[in-house]
């Protein structure tokens, strides 16, 4: 099973090794418990280890590896972040895609060997959404050849970027590039922010920590401000636009051709949150077959929580999520892979495409692994409250994500955008057209389902009644917005008044994605037991994922009340079925306990024992009188016993 969840049996192996590594290496584990610390402490802590990974990682991975560095990553720092989480997510991305190859050569070397440090400061204090709003400038000065980088004003301080704050030194800097008066738009610009000998702000730069966040403390999102900073031309990333000496701007083969690093996040993302979402299950379903707690037959022992099929339908549905999700997300990284390929060697014919999808994706496995992550929380009673289960930090870092890369909403618009020209090409009869992905809005669906008609039909009657459901509403939010705009209303206003609409099928058509990859990579396993396992987990996603969107097909009776009980009749054979798989499915996972960074949750599962070793470890029982007893709740209750 690890080897279906990580791609391959050499990959399965490969993290079993760098974890087994890593566990005979002290000087990479966690020095003290991450909670007990503070948040400076947390980011000393993070850049100790990072420079002995600097050090020892060739002994542990292969660097070249994405896979082996994100594992290491995961079990050596951990989801709170680190002094260089963005030099790797998105300033060496942004590079590899944006800069020419003359430029690569100056700056990539430098950035691989960590000889200096980088992030990607695009969003502003007044806008981070709307970047053709963004207001710092970079204006061309042809006596220099220099572009000057200006923050006119407070909303145009770069706000928000990953170790902007106090680690960066460089960073992959957007800013509207003016021209001899003329705006061209948000672009990509090479900047020095420190000095690289004493790493104080260089003149002309403001820069600084935003301050305590939600979660991910450990990275210093920060501020930026620039007084009329000067950069040579040649630091605008030139791989596709160019602007010559003389001021001739040479524009890119797609417009949007400067915004792929956010596209590489949104891609590589997916599979995070998956981790995320599983670790979270993980250790709750490892807790729930701990904790004891009520009788189910009264004449019978206390049973695990885990038998309650409450706690099954709480936790179950997101473990399939957690694997659908995965395999969504690694089938989206090798789309994405084979688009930039194509991209550097000037085809831009399918970004449209991937654009739509990792939209879609992005949004609807965000919020989803947030809504799993903390019911995975609540399912662990009081104790998924506490701290000692880590659950409520991979919370806080998992749902940053439905507003990184793109807020949730903007995102799903997005991909309505693409599900609206698709849906125009239907109208005209012009379904040849349609892309592979929303081929079926072409294809005529039947009056109704056969979900409980065809016995071993697979799941072909499922993906259909899912292709019907997003194709009705595709259709109609399209007309919605058709007709609005033949009764005259502007095209933005009438696309404001669809959005909710819209974006209902967006996600309708992001759940189908899903389900399909979940089904195709079912398809392909040879292994007869992992099949039979990973069957039981498609059966429980599919009803469960038509129970919770019923509303649209039972609208026009593409479903009937009667199969809506054969649904729900399916979701609770398959809770029962999954049970005793439940737990093996996340430990298939092999999330150390390094990894996992929970009492609650790890694997020899001596929850009381851990927890209150833990507790005991608090900085708060270093004394048992604490100072802030002796001077105010002590003279407190003293003058009021006078
Ligand atoms: C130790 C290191 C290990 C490394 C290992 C790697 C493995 C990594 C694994 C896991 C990763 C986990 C990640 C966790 C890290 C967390 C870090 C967080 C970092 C966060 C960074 C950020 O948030 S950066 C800032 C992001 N900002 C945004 O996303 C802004 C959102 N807004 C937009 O994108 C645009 O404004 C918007 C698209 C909404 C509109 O753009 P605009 O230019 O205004 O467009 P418009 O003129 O309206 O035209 C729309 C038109 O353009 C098309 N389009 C838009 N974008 C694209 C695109 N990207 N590609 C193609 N086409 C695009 C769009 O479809 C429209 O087309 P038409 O409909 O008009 O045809
Ligand atoms: C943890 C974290 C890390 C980040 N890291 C970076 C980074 O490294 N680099 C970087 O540059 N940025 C970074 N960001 C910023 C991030 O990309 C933005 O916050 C994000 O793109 C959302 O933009 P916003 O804050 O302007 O939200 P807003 O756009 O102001 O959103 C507020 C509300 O308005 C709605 N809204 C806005 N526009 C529309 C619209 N057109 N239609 C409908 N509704 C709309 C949204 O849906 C939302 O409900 C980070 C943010 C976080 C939280």
């Amino acid at each position: 099973m690890a080897a279906q969840i990580w791609g391959s049996e050499k990959r399965a192996r490969r993290r079993r090794e760098i974890s087994a590594k890593i566990a005979q290496m002290p000087e990479l584990h966690d020095s003290k418990p991450l909670p007990f610390m503070t948040r400076e402490e947390k980011i000393m802590e993070s850049a100790r280890k990072l420079t002995i990974l600097t050090e020892k990682m060739g002994q542990i991975i292969d660097p070249t590896d994405p896979a082996e560095l994100y594992h290491l990553n995961n079990e050596v720092l951990g989801l709170e972040g680190n002094p260089m989480a963005l030099h790797g997510v998105m300033f060496i991305p942004a590079l590899s895609a944006q800069a020419s190859d003359e430029q690569q050569a100056k700056w990539l070397p430098r950035a691989l060997r960590r000889e200096i440090i980088g992030t990607y400061a695009q969003t502003e204090l007044g806008h981070g959404t709307n970047l053709q709003n963004l207001e710092t400038t970079a204006t061309y000065d042809l006596a220099t050849q220099e572009f000057v980088l200006h923050t006119p004003q407070i909303t145009a301080l770069k706000w928000w970027p990953g170790n902007l704050g106090k680690s960066s030194n460089y960073a992959v800097v957007v800013a509207h590039m003016i021209i001899k008066a003329k705006n061209y738009g948000p672009h990509p610009f090479m900047v020095q922010l420190r000095d690289e000998k004493t790493h104080e702000p260089l003149p002309g730069i403001t820069i600084g920590d935003i301050g305590p966040k939600m979660a991910y403390n450990i990275v210093d999102n920060g501020f930026l401000g620039f007084n009329k900073y000067r950069i040579p031309r040649t630091n605008l990333l030139m791989r596709h636009t160019k602007v010559e000496a003389d001021g001739t701007y040479i524009k890119p083969p797609h417009a949007k051709i400067n915004y792929s690093a956010m596209v590489h996040v949104r891609a590589y993302m997916l599979t995070g949150q998956a981790i995320m979402l599983a670790s979270a299950l993980n250790i709750a379903t490892r807790y729930s077959s701990v904790r004891r707690q009520g009788q189910i037959d009264k004449s019978q022992p206390e049973v695990k929580v885990l038998e309650y099929q409450t706690q099954q339908h709480r936790l179950f549905p997101s473990i399939a999520r957690a694997y659908a999700f995965q395999f969504a997300g690694a089938e989206t990284v090798k789309l994405y892979e084979h688009v930039l390929k194509e991209m550097k060697s000037g085809n831009v014919s399918l970004m449209a495409d991937l654009h739509a999808l990792t939209s879609g994706l992005k949004s609807v496995v965000t919020y989803q692994t947030g809504e799993g992550i903390e019911q995975a929380r609540m399912a662990c009673g009081g104790h998924g409250y506490s701290m000692a289960s880590y659950i409520s930090e991979i919370y806080g870092v998992a749902i940053g994500g439905c507003t990184y890369e793109g807020e949730n909403m903007v995102m799903l618009l997005q991909l309505a955008r693409y599900l609206v020209k698709s849906a125009a090409l239907v109208k005209s009869g012009q379904s040849s057209k349609l892309g592979p992905l929303v081929a079926y809005l072409g294809v005529k669906s039947e009056p109704t389902s056969l979900i409980d008609r065809i016995p071993n039909s697979g799941f072909t009657e499922y993906v259909k009644t899912f292709q019907h459901v997003s194709k009705r509403q595709t259709l109609k939010a399209a007309d919605m917005f058709f007709g609005l705009m033949e009764k005259g209303e502007k095209r933005e206003i009438a696309w404001n008044k669809c959005s909710v609409e819209l974006n209902r099928a967006s996600r309708l058509h992001t759940r189908l994605f899903i389900v399909e990859a979940f089904v195709r990579r079912v398809n392909e396993i040879a292994d007869i037991r992992i099949k039979e396992a990973l069957t039981d987990l498609l059966h429980l996603h599919v009803n469960y994922e038509l129970l919770d969107i019923a509303s649209y097909a039972l609208e026009d009776g593409f479903l009937s009340a009667s199969q809506l009980d054969y649904i729900r009749d399916q979701v609770y054979l398959y809770l029962g079925k999954i049970r005793p798989n439940a737990v093996s499915l996340l430990d298939s996972w092999e999330f150390s306990d390094i990894e996992l960074r929970s009492v609650l949750g790890r694997r020899d599962g001596n929850v009381y024992e851990n927890l209150f070793k833990w507790a005991k470890s608090s900085p708060l029982n270093k004394t048992d009188v604490l100072s802030s007893v002796t001077q105010y709740l002590k003279p407190m209750m003293e003058k009021a016993r006078l």
